[in-house]
């Protein structure tokens, strides 16, 4: 996994890389920006663009003044350069970068005052005001200044992060931020980036290799993490010659009711997709024709027969919760769940609401388990949150406590270890935002347990393989019974390479 570093630890790389590199801060400057000039070539190849580079006097400033130098030298011909000199301070490494751009052919103007911009010439602007080294919230002339960009509605591609946009720590949509088609990142990407507060500023994210000290980065501790799709490749186990049925595990899928089957019918089919070798659905009477028309491969009990049918040593995973309603029945079931399996359950949907009705149920969840609410699910189990940031901090702190995985769906899906870590699932699409997709989580999840994955591997794996299915053939939009169709092939493809 990548570890996703705070803007004081790529500070403090900085300076390591530095060292142990032997290089000046300013050659690591420059190195910064070449990267920068290299992604942004490739995405922006049309050399008769005009360009303007907004400079602050920081080193993101002093990143700009080194990317207008190299761009120009890459024929880049149409371009000048802006300082916001809002104050009196400048680092070393801007100054020196000054020095250079002064005897270049690049116009250089100085902005004293935000009014002083009027018109702007330039088709697309790089954003170097300030990068990492944001430590309040943007006021005054810099503030001025950003709004009337952000009024100019041009293409805008920042430097390393967006001007006004925090790294890391609880932002607000009301926050001024110099809004970006394209953050090309340093090295790692940022811990906001991937929640939802993003999305009003940030359009897409390129993350470059800047020549940090990668050994020194991975030895650094954080609870952020981005899963990569080494992890999985890692993770997954290969069916191996003269295995069966028995050796795959037989899951129990608790869902469904008379109006709500189709959640048991996705849950359970992808249960069975994702290579459990038995699954039983324990559904109503009323579903039971359905069920058998749609997955003869499930094996079915009744609910209504729980109590003679049902022996918990048979599976080796149990999931609840799709569809099964607020009922006192489906109360009495999930109780007896929570009760009675004494090895971790993966619990969703209508169980995570039940629950967050009665939270007497927090105290019998097994040990182990794992939850997977949406964001509803999550505040009504944990409480309303304001930010996004702030259910990062109650995630980490409630999977510690409970002892449980939770997974929290999002764009970036994000998974709570027992061990206080935060991991960001890189896969998925908004062409899954449709109905039936939790569903099919909790069946595909359900399953890896039983094929004898640890909860917290099936969840991480369960997550990529889910957002994996949903990327391919890049939809419009992607039923949940459609992508469960995909997840043989998606399992496969992911462990053969
Ligand atoms: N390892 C790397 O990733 C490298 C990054 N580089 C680049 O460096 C910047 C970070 O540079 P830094 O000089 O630390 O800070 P900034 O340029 O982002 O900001 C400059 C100063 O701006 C002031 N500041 C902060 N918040 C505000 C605000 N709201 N309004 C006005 N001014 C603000 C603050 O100074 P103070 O006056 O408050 O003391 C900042 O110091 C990183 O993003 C990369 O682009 C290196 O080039 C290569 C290695
Ligand atoms: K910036």
């Amino acid at each position: 996994m990548e570890n996703i570093l705070s803007a004081a630890q790529m500070r403090d790389t900085d300076a390591h890389t530095c060292t142990t590199f032997n290089l000046s801060s300013l050659q690591l400057m420059e190195q910064a920006s070449q990267s920068f000039v290299k992604a942004f070539s490739r995405t922006y190849p049309e050399r008769y663009l005009k360009i303007a580079v907004y400079c602050g006097t920081g080193n993101n400033g002093g990143d700009g003044l080194a990317i207008a130098r190299l761009l120009y030298q890459e024929g880049y011909n149409h371009l000048d350069v802006k300082i916001a000199r809002f104050s009196d301070k400048s680092s070393d490494d801007f100054d020196a970068n000054l020095v250079d751009i002064e005897s270049s052919h690049i116009p250089v103007a100085e902005l004293k005052h935000a009014a002083e911009l009027d018109v702007e010439e330039a088709e697309l602007i790089i954003d170097a005001l300030i990068g990492s080294g944001l430590n309040k919230p943007l006021e005054g002339e810099l503030r001025m200044l950003v709004e009337k960009i952000n009024k100019l509605d041009k293409v805008v591609v920042a430097v390393d992060i967006p001007t006004g946009f925090k790294s890391e720590g609880a932002m607000k949509l009301s926050d001024t931020v110099l809004v970006a088609d394209l953050v090309i990142s340093f090295q790692r990407a940022k811990v906001n980036f991937f929640l939802p507060e993003s999305a009003g500023f940030i359009r897409e994210i390129k993350v470059v290799d800047i020549g940090l000290n990668e050994h020194y980065i991975q030895s650094l501790q954080t609870p952020y993490y981005l899963i990569t799709q080494k992890d999985i490749t890692s993770r997954l186990k290969r069916r191996a010659k003269f295995t069966h049925k028995g050796t795959y595990g037989h899951a129990l899928i608790i869902a469904g009711a008379p109006k709500t089957m189709g959640a048991a019918l996705l849950s359970a089919e992808a249960c069975m997709c994702t290579g459990a070798g038995l699954t039983t659905a324990c559904v109503p009477e009323e579903g039971l024709t359905a069920l058998n028309t749609r997955v003869p491969e499930v094996m079915a009990i009744l609910n209504e027969n729980v109590n003679e049918d049902l022996t918990w040593k048979t599976y080796q995973a149990v999931g609840i919760g799709p569809g099964i309603g607020s009922s006192p029945e489906s109360l009495a079931l999930l109780t007896k769940t929570l009760k009675e399996y004494n090895k971790p359950v993966v619990i969703d949907a209508d169980a995570l609401n039940l629950i967050g009705q009665h939270h007497e149920l927090m105290q019998i969840i097994p040990e182990g388990s794992v939850l997977t609410p949406h964001v509803k699910e999550f505040d009504r189990l944990f409480g309303e949150h304001v930010s996004w940031w702030d259910r990062v901090v109650t995630g980490i702190d409630r999977a510690k406590t409970m002892g449980c995985t939770i997974l929290l769906k999002n764009q970036y899906t994000m998974i709570f270890t027992r061990d206080g870590k935060c991991l960001f699932n890189p896969t998925g699409s908004p062409a899954m935002a449709s109905g039936g997709m939790g569903d099919v989580l909790t069946g595909i999840i359900t399953s890896f347990i039983a094929q004898g994955y640890s909860p917290e591997d099936a969840v991480i794996l369960g997550a990529y393989i889910h957002g994996a299915a949903g990327e391919e053939g890049n939809d419009y939009v992607v039923p949940a019974s459609s992508l469960i169709k995909r997840l043989p092939a998606t399992i496969a493809t992911n462990y053969s390479t």
